[in-house]
């Protein structure tokens, strides 16, 4: 049985795969009267030529550990953010790409206070929360193209707390 360990969620270990928006920390500038700090622009929002910005909710089920791992998924033609409702951590699980499939896959878990935003073409685990309602605002491309590319794994990974 292949096993993967959740780490933490850093921008530092994240940036190969997306961004995360994170309110840790002095904010970029301080609007509303001093009233609101303003975490500027913090993703790399790309919808491509063809494709233009899509803001919907999800409301997934939640999982649980031990996580079976069999599919990992990408956009060709856009980006992906899934941005929480709630405070609840949730698991994100990305992969490097090798020769246009999936390589080993690195799981994260946020710490409540974090959305991430996957780039244009990163192998990525479906919408992954880990408590219910599982409510997310999800922003990405919406166009004419299927924009979605699976890899099933042959051997599935389990994904478990170290
Ligand atoms: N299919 C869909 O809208 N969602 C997936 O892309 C996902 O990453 O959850
Ligand atoms: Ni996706």
């Amino acid at each position: 049985m292949r096993e993967i360990h959740p780490e933490p969620l850093t921008p530092e270990a994240f940036a190969p795969f997306g961004d995360v928006l994170d309110a840790t920390g002095a904010p970029d500038r301080m609007i509303n009267q001093g009233l609101c700090g303003r975490f500027h622009d913090r993703a790399k929002l790309d919808f491509g030529a063809e494709g233009r910005a899509g803001l919907s909710i999800f409301k997934a089920e939640p999982r649980r550990f031990p996580y079976r791992l069999d599919l990992v998924e990408r956009h060709p033609d856009g980006s992906q953010a899934f941005m929480p409702m709630t405070a609840d951590p949730f698991l994100v699980i990305v992969a490097p790409d090798e020769g246009g499939s999936p390589g080993r896959p690195r799981a994260f878990l946020t710490n409540g206070a974090q959305a991430i935003n996957f780039h244009r073409n990163t192998w990525h685990g479906v919408l992954t929360p880990l408590a219910a309602p599982g409510l997310f605002a999800v922003l990405d491309r919406i166009g004419a193209t299927p924009n979605l590319e699976e890899h099933w794994f042959t051997d599935p990974w389990t994904i478990t707390p170290a």
